[in-house]
């Protein structure tokens, strides 16, 4: 039974010698148990970590106690190839073992039995599964039609940067922007253009900005950018080089090359803002202010 069940089986002694080795590891080491049986197991198995290996066989000889080695701490103990059908995305078998005392007729371990359990189904779904987490947390936090942040996570991001300008020395600016006049690039050359151009706007900032500005999606056409360690002085130089590069853009429609513009509004961190929200507003005044005159412009909040 032992030699067919589908479990690896060695026993060793007190010197790490191979005393038994069943079925499941001829299968998966090509090695028969007559060639192993006597051999050292590091000295057959390089690949062990002799030290670490000692450290959990030692306290099982010395405290009769079990022990155990799980694919989380290690992939393997033994090196095996994969071959599983199902789980083939893993190269090598993923292991867990238990080690347990033998105890002669005196009472002392003489030699102690290892179990290899193969877990790689069980390892390969945690990592797709984990896999899979991440991609939904990437897809929680963007926004589908422009793959900027999303408004929710955008702000949680600019909460924190709140909190960090609040003990900082450096000043971060806030910049909001909207297209002007978008309803009418909807009303003329309907939503699906609409959407072309908010993706277009989308890029133009996502390759102006520098690595450590937090762009998001704030609503329908409007956006932020957290300026981060940037005063309002060298942010209106930022801003007005996105607003320049937007205006030269044009894109061809149905109706004709069709071109935009968008208004900017900027404020600086301020030590009597109370809540990120307050930063917010201040930004939105002044982008309302860039509105109000005229448009295609950027103001500093006052
Ligand atoms: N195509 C498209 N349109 C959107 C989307 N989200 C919001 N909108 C449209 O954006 C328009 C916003 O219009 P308004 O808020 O009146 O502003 P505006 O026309 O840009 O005028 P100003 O901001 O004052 O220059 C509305 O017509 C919304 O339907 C979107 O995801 N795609």
């Amino acid at each position: 039974m032992i030699q067919n069940i589908d479990v690896g089986l060695v026993v060793l002694d007190k010197e790490y010698r191979i005393e038994a080795w069943n079925g499941f590891m001829e299968n998966h080491s090509g090695v028969v148990s007559t060639q192993i049986k006597g051999k050292n197991l590091f000295t057959a198995f390089p690949d062990i970590d002799e030290e670490w290996f000692r450290d959990k066989a030692d306290t099982v000889f010395q405290l009769k106690n079990r022990a155990f080695t799980t694919w989380e701490q290690r992939p393997y103990l033994f090196k095996f190839k994969n071959y599983q059908p199902i789980t083939g995305t893993a190269e090598y078998m993923f292991q867990n073992t238990t080690l347990l005392p033998l105890t002669s007729a005196t009472g002392e371990v003489e030699h102690i039995s290892m179990l290899i359990y193969d877990v790689t189904d069980v390892a390969v779904n945690r990592e797709q599964l984990k896999s899979a987490n991440r991609q939904l947390k990437t897809l929680s936090r963007s926004d589908r039609l422009t793959g900027l942040y999303n408004r929710g996570y955008w702000e949680e991001l600019m909460r924190m940067e709140f909190l960090r300008a609040r003990r900082s020395q450096t000043v971060s600016t806030l910049m909001i922007l909207d297209i002007d006049h978008f309803k009418n690039v909807n009303d003329v050359y309907g939503h699906q253009v609409g959407d072309q151009v908010i993706r277009l706007l989308a890029n133009s900032i996502s390759s102006s900005q520098r690595v450590t500005d937090i762009s998001g999606r704030y609503g329908g056409e409007e956006f932020v950018v957290i300026l981060v360690d940037t005063d309002p002085k060298h942010a209106m130089i930022s801003a007005e080089r996105l607003r320049q590069k937007v205006e030269s853009l044009s894109l061809s429609t149905a109706q004709g090359e069709l071109t935009f513009t968008i208004s900017i509004g900027l404020c600086g961190y301020r030590p009597e803002f109370e809540s990120h929200e307050e930063w917010i507003v201040e930004a939105d005044k002044a982008l309302y202010e860039s509105k109000h005159n005229g448009r295609n412009q950027t103001t500093i909040a006052g």
